[in-house]
């Protein structure tokens, strides 16, 4: 086998204050996180809600210690699986590329040129696939790889997905055990699991199969669990005025305060590190909320970061991806139901008739103009609902 790389897909983070605005414009300008009928607006919307969120994202980050955990977790579990690789008797090299802070994707494949890597296992640390997480990704390096022909020399394959593995769940199952044996009374602890929002349309009109992929997770690791306690599944990180999936997290949290529920065990789930939705909005406004609603026992499962189970089992997945049939990207296809092609993009269905796209370009610029008098007079919908 010739050089062997393997590279780690996650979404990045501000590392300092100063890097929230620009953190937040690479994000809003992703197609894939806001969906518009006209390419030309995304930068300028992008430019004007990175710009209004800024000081109140940077709120977050200043209480988490004024910056994104992301990179510094990220970059030991690369560090982790490379040992864990190297100890199996796989010789690779593990680079991380981020969607929308440094190390950028593009960094990291021209670092991979330069290492002159022949055999590349793309895996992003998402256990579920979203449109809006692994798919951004694979469509940027899609890109990437078309625009520059001399990575056609790579072998490639892509993993979408891996919540359904047993080493995963058994250390989800570990860390879950492990905060349910502290409470008070282990077996009436509510478990809460909180995952990810996205927006309804993502499911309902693209086919992202991310809610099918958390139900099933959900499930897998209460069967690994193999305890009696009662458990909720609801979606958090709402951002914006359109739908998002439900129960929404706060909510969730409040019907059981009003059902009675006094213990919570809340398991984040769509993602492997600490960061500010764990250690901001789960651990200071959720505990709040629970506490507000009589929850007086509220404790929260830690990210699985380097848990060893956890990386043994990244090993595994990386060593039976070289030994499986190449996976490309054009290959992620998705969930039955959906008879098309989730990816790339030019193949999905959009649902749209030509009158509705009229109809849709008329609505944004309309939005737009509305926007603009929002920024202007400092009054309007996305201030009430906490966008601006
Ligand atoms: C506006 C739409 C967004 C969608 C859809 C979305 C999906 C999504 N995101 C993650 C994981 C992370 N998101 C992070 C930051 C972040 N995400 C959004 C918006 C959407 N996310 C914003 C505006 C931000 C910036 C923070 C803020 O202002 O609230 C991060 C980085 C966290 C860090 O520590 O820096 C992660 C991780 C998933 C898993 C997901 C869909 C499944
Ligand atoms: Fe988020
Ligand atoms: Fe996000």
């Amino acid at each position: 086998m010739g050089r062997v790389g393997v590279l780690l897909l996650n979404l990045g983070g501000p590392e300092q204050l100063g890097d929230v605005r620009p953190f937040l414009f690479n994000l809003f300008s992703d197609p894939e996180i806001i969906r518009l009928p006209f390419p030309w607006l995304q930068r300028p919307l992008a430019w004007l809600i990175s710009t209004l969120r800024a000081r109140k994202s940077q709120e977050n980050y200043r209480q988490i210690g004024g910056g994104s955990p992301l990179r510094r977790i990220t970059e030991k579990q690369a560090q982790a699986l490379e040992q864990t690789l190297q100890q199996r008797g796989q010789d690779a090299r593990v680079y991380i590329g981020m969607r929308y802070w440094h190390p950028f994707t593009e960094e990291a494949i021209a670092h991979i040129q330069r290492d002159q890597v022949e055999k590349l296992v793309i895996l992003p640390l998402y256990p579920q696939f979203s449109i809006s997480t692994s798919g951004s990704s694979f469509r940027l390096l899609e890109k990437i790889w078309q625009a520059d022909t001399s990575l056609h020399q790579i072998e490639y394959t892509v993993v979408p997905s891996w919540y359904q593995r047993s080493g995963y769940l058994r250390a989800m199952a570990d860390l879950i055990a492990r905060q349910l044996d502290q409470c008070p009374h282990p077996q009436q602890a509510h478990i809460f699991f909180s995952a990810h929002g996205v927006p309804v349309s993502y499911v309902e009109e693209f086919g992202d199969p991310y809610q099918q992929e958390i139900e099933d997770c959900v499930r897998l690791i209460m069967q690994t669990l193999q305890r009696p306690n009662d458990h909720t599944l609801a979606y958090q990180s709402r951002v914006g005025p359109v739908e998002w999936l439900q129960p929404y997290t706060e909510d969730a949290i409040q019907d059981l305060g009003a059902a009675g529920v006094e213990d919570i065990v809340v398991v984040p789930i769509s993602f492997v590190s600490e960061h500010i939705e764990t250690l901001q909005e789960i651990d200071m406004e959720y505990r709040e909320i629970a506490e507000a609603a009589g929850i007086h026992h509220f404790q929260r499962v830690p990210a699985l970061d380097t848990h060893p189970i956890f990386i043994e089992d990244l090993t595994s997945l990386v060593i039976e991806a070289l030994n499986s049939p190449q996976k490309r990207f054009s290959d992620v296809v998705h969930p039955p139901q959906k008879t098309f092609k989730l990816y790339p993009q030019e193949r999905w269905t959009w649902g749209m008739t030509t009158t509705a796209e009229v109809w849709n370009g008329r609505l944004a610029m309309l939005g737009f103009l509305a926007l603009l008098l929002e920024l202007i007079t400092g009054h309007g919908p996305l201030h009430a609902v906490g966008l601006l």
